[in-house]
């Protein structure tokens, strides 16, 4: 990580206490890490402080420490013993983030971020999808990875300061000057974009999500908010979604932080406004008005939500600098986000079988709801909810899935240290009447299987991931492989049997 470079603290933007001289050969949060001449940062967490691993770190050689008071007091002793340098900050995170940006040295020159509880990843790729339609070098950070003109994988939708400040920096020398990033809530609590210079930044909705992390509504918000009232410098553009319930708070804030506010939304305060959509089997056409110009388009995207992202996305780019007129011109040559309402696979019948991300009661019914005009029959939805994540939203979900499908399957999603039947008991609560199918290759067979002409199955919850986690352990599974998977078998199992 150090490729060989040594910096003092001072270069690093940080005042140290003692051994202020020291040469820092790199950044690690993990002691684990920590090698001769590392600067650890020992950060709060949620089941440790990262002062407990001082003593480690030391042993291992740090040339420096990074830590807040409770930090200090917790490793007080090793620390007075050692001739490592010191730092305490109140705010050990967004130091971290900013000698993190300052120790990789390099960003794309336009970078923009959105937050949302639904939709980040959607309009983070719709903007690179966009400045790419307009030759230039973009990439999407976030759920997916790093996507575009520079490709990464990540573990994280926002990774930590560290990870993404050699991301940005690996893209930037690789010729990226555009940059989308996804901000998630915790991403944002934990300052982990604090070092990102921003010129724009969005807001999709706010729904419940992770209330196991945030623990209240307010607080959660807090959090994402905090993009356009710490992030995003005074003088940039903030994009607001007005048909949220908390776009006017959202723009208020921004508005006082002395932001420019771009409004977007079918609202009747929106500038770049949504006047229609119309819906077909493979897609809609979109109508809207820019200022007083009126624009229509044809989109091969599934679901009103993505038109309403995609205006978002618009939105940015044209915050970030971008003619208008141009990035309008980008807008057909949009393609699906991967694994939001992906057309999985299509029954010989005619029936099709879309995969979708939606985890959360807003999303699910806003997934199923947006298939059904694209819908001639039946909707069957599955459904499933992930294990350590907030358990409120089950049984909300499980509801929302009942209210608008015509049919539900509920199955496993990432049970991860829970059991996964009583996951799927508290999805239940929320949809008696459905089918509760613990194997979620067999729910899709049985989905699939229960497909009519005209009919759609939705399978939500993983969209484009690749694993199914049970325990530690991260077994292959991939939805849109087990639809077409399952379409195959049953349509030549029928096929057999007609001959
Ligand atoms: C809840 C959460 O965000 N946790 C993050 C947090 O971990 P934590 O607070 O639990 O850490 P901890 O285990 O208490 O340890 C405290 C500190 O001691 C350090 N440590 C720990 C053990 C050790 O031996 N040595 C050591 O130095 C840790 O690196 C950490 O800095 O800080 C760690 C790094 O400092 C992160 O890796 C970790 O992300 C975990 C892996 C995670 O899964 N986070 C998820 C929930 C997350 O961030 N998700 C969001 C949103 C997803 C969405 O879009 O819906 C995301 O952006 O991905
Ligand atoms: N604007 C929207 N309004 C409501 N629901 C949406 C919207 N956009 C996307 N969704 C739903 O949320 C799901 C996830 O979308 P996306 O991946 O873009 O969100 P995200 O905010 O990045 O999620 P994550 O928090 O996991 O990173 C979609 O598959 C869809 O079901
Ligand atoms: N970024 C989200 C993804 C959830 C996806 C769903 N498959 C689950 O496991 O709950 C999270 O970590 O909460
Ligand atoms: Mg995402």
């Amino acid at each position: 990580m150090s490729g060989g470079q040594r910096r003092t603290l001072a270069q690093l933007g940080l005042a140290a206490t003692g051994g202020a001289q020291a040469q820092v050969t790199g950044l690690v949060i993990d002691s684990r890490e920590v090698r001769e001449g590392s600067l650890f940062a020992a950060l709060p967490g949620t089941r440790v402080h990262g002062g407990e691993f001082i003593q480690y770190a030391l042993r291992m050689g740090a040339s420096a420490i990074l830590t807040d008071a409770e930090g200090a007091r917790i490793a007080k002793a090793e620390l007075a013993a050692s001739d490592a340098a010191l730092v305490v900050t109140e705010d050990a995170r967004a130091a971290l983030s900013c000698a993190a940006a300052l120790w990789f040295g390099a960003q794309p020159e336009v970078m923009v971020a959105v937050t949302g509880t639904n939709g980040k990843t959607s309009v983070a790729s719709f903007t690179r999808q966009i400045w790419q339609a307009m030759s230039l070098e973009a990439i999407n950070v976030g759920t997916t990875g790093v996507e575009g003109s520079y490709t990464a994988p990540l573990a994280h939708t926002t990774p930590d300061a560290i990870t993404l400040h050699k991301v940005l920096a690996d893209a930037a020398h690789a010729g990226v000057t555009h940059a989308a990033m996804e901000a998630s809530s915790h991403g944002l609590d934990q300052r982990r974009l604090d070092g990102v210079q921003l010129v724009a930044a969005a807001f999709t909705n706010f729904s419940q999500d992770h209330l196991d992390y945030h623990h209240t509504f307010a607080a959660y918000f807090d959090a994402k908010a905090a993009l356009f009232t710490r992030v995003l410098p005074e003088g940039g553009v903030a994009v607001i979604n007005m048909d949220d319930g908390k776009g006017e708070d959202m723009a208020a804030l921004a508005e006082a932080r002395g932001q420019d506010v771009l409004r977007v939304g079918r609202h009747n305060t929106a500038q770049l406004r949504l006047l229609s959509q119309r819906f077909n089997p493979t897609g809609q056409s979109l109508r809207f008005s820019w200022l007083d110009e009126i624009s229509q388009v044809d989109l091969p995207l599934i679901g009103g939500f993505q038109g309403e992202n995609l205006l978002v996305a618009a939105g940015l780019c044209i915050g970030a600098g971008a003619d208008a007129n141009r990035v309008f011109q980008a807008l057909p040559e949009m393609e699906t986000v991967r694994g939001r309402m992906q057309l999985a696979a299509t029954r010989r019948n005619g029936a099709a079988v879309f995969v979708d991300f939606a985890h959360t009661p807003d999303a699910v019914a806003t997934a199923i709801k947006a298939l059904r005009p694209h819908v001639q029959g039946r909707l069957i939805a599955i459904i499933g909810a992930g294990g350590d994540r907030d358990p409120g939203k089950r049984p909300l979900m499980g509801q929302a899935a009942a209210q608008h499908a015509d049919l539900v399957i509920v199955t496993d999603d990432n049970p991860r240290s829970e059991d996964p039947a009583a996951i799927r008991a508290a999805v239940m609560e929320g949809c008696p009447e459905a089918a509760n199918v613990g194997d979620r290759a067999e729910a899709i067979l049985r989905g699939v299987d229960a497909l009519g002409p005209g009919d759609a199955l939705l399978i939500l919850g993983k969209g484009h991931e690749t694993g199914q986690t049970v325990g530690t352990d991260v077994l292959p599974f991939n939805d849109a492989e087990q639809a077409s998977v399952a379409v195959m078998a049953l349509d030549s199992a029928e096929a057999g049997e007609g001959a």
